[in-house]
């Protein structure tokens, strides 16, 4: 039985044995006036003290002081996790901090089953409830969102794969979630909730919850289209990171360079990276024959990129990408500028950055991991964003040494997070390496050349057409 399914079967047993019960300190009626959820700036912050997947979180002796954090620093929609027995919440938390704040408006997280959980939730000073779709049948879901709406308060239906999606189309949500974590295996997948909202094809508000610990993680959703992100754990343990938070909510847009890169991605084909571009004719060419992101090298590299001809190409069709080798901090102003004037649309940290250097990043950017031996593995987790791209070791340069990672490595590699693959790829490889690895993204560049710095077009035609005969 998965987690989800034993929460909600242990729910089922309790109310059985105890009956509904509203909590100790409740009065008979609801007393304060339902606020409305989704007010601005659509962060909500969560009370949790723990979780099935991170163990304990933070004691929250006092929820109401957690609560004040919050508030106090600008936040005006605040989920409370009521489950005891997996995430050591109560409906006293919620009831406390409804009092306490009035004017916020109040998300009680459970796992809700019955209409007697809405009517409880609603007595208990809820302002607004999560009805989960994978714990409910599609008649279940819709009786219970009928009735939320009925008493006055919002509902946000949470949802996480597109069977889900399908079983509440029928009601048409005003507000949807879609987790990042999957909560039957507890995996987060960063790009899942870019992905599945593209199938919400109704009005609706979605939010975007789980996995964000980051202000460049939460400009991903806002800048995709989300109406508002749902934190818990990161909040907890640091609240000064609400002010990143609500600042990211200010970045609206549909245009992020995660959004746009899977929105070229095509059911069974890799993403292609070409890098090393250094001259338009190699740019225009990898692009003709279909690569989705080119990378411009603004490292110490023989095939380094004039940053001046990188203003050139702006008009490619293809996402553009600085790699740079930083110790800490921002890379240089010159690659600061590009990606201020959109020239650049993320950038790959190829040196020895820390995951703080991306996580404090204001653009989008990932880390490209050079893997010494399957102990680097674990190093993947660590850094913050969707993806991390995998590169082969070298004690001489920092990339586009044309040496493959080790098979073993790959496949450990793959089981962390999709695999985005560089090192050593080439026309004899590429192919192999598709059908054996299923990586999501491959990134070549030394081996398609036939100078330091200038691609062998010839060579890059194979490589494309490789790619297609290892997809088959
Ligand atoms: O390519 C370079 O010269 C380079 C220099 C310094 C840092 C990173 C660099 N390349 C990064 C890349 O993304 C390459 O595509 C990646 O390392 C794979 O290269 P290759 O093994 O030659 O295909």
């Amino acid at each position: 039985m998965n987690i989800l399914n034993k929460i909600a079967s242990i729910r089922r047993e309790t109310i059985k044995r105890e009956g509904y019960t509203l909590g100790s300190a409740v009065p008979p009626e609801r007393d304060v006036p339902l606020q409305k959820f989704g007010q601005n700036p659509f962060v909500i912050c969560e009370i949790k003290r723990r979780s099935p997947s991170k163990g304990k979180i933070s004691e929250i002796a006092d929820p109401v002081k957690q609560a004040g954090l919050y508030f106090g620093k600008g936040i005006r929609n605040i989920s409370v996790l009521t489950e005891e027995d997996h995430f050591g919440g109560t409906l006293d938390d919620l009831i406390a901090v409804k009092r306490a704040y009035p004017e916020a408006a109040v998300l009680r997280k459970d796992f809700l089953l019955e209409k007697e959980d809405v009517l409880v939730s609603y007595r208990a000073g809820a302002d607004a409830v999560l009805l989960i779709a994978a714990l409910l049948d599609k008649e279940k879901i819709e009786e219970l969102y009928h009735y939320a709406v009925s008493l006055g308060l919002a509902v946000l239906v949470e949802v996480h794969n597109r069977e889900e999606v399908d079983k509440v189309r029928s009601f048409r949500p005003k507000i949807m979630g879609i987790n990042s974590r999957n909560l039957k295996t507890f995996r987060i997948d960063q790009i899942l909730p870019i992905e599945l909202k593209k199938h919400i094809d109704w009005e609706t508000q979605v939010v975007y919850e789980s996995g964000i610990s980051s202000f460049n993680e939460a400009i991903i959703p806002f800048e995709s289209g989300f109406a508002g992100i749902l934190v818990g754990e990161s909040v907890v343990r640091d609240p000064d990171l609400i002010d990143d938070l609500i600042q990211a909510a200010e970045r609206k847009g549909e245009g992020n360079f995660w959004n746009r890169l899977y929105s070229r991605k095509r059911q069974g084909r890799p993403l292609v990276k070409i890098c090393g571009i250094t001259n338009r004719e190699d740019g225009e060419a990898a692009v003709g024959m279909g690569a989705d992101i080119l990378g411009f090298v603004l490292a110490e590299s023989p095939r380094r990129a004039d940053p001046s001809f990188i203003r050139t190409v702006k008009d490619l069709d293809v996402l553009k990408v600085a790699v740079v080798v930083t110790g800490e901090g921002e890379p240089d102003r010159e690659v600061m500028e590009l990606l201020e004037k959109g020239y650049l649309d993320a950038v790959q940290f190829h040196g020895n950055e820390n995951p703080g250097d991306l996580r404090s990043f204001s653009y989008p950017c990932f880390k490209a991991l050079r893997l010494r031996d399957r102990g680097d593995v674990q190093e993947i987790d660590r850094f913050p964003g969707p993806r991390v791209l995998v590169d082969a070791w070298s004690d001489k340069e920092y990339g586009g040494t044309g040496k493959r990672l080790d098979g073993e490595i790959v496949t450990e590699a793959s089981q962390v997070r999709p695999l985005w693959m560089a090192g050593g790829l080439s026309p004899e490889n590429i192919s192999g390496i598709i059908s054996e690895f299923r990586p999501e993204l491959i990134d070549a560049s030394s081996r398609l050349e036939a100078e330091k710095g200038r691609k062998d077009h010839g060579k890059m035609k194979e490589f494309f057409r490789e790619i297609d005969n290892g997809c088959v």
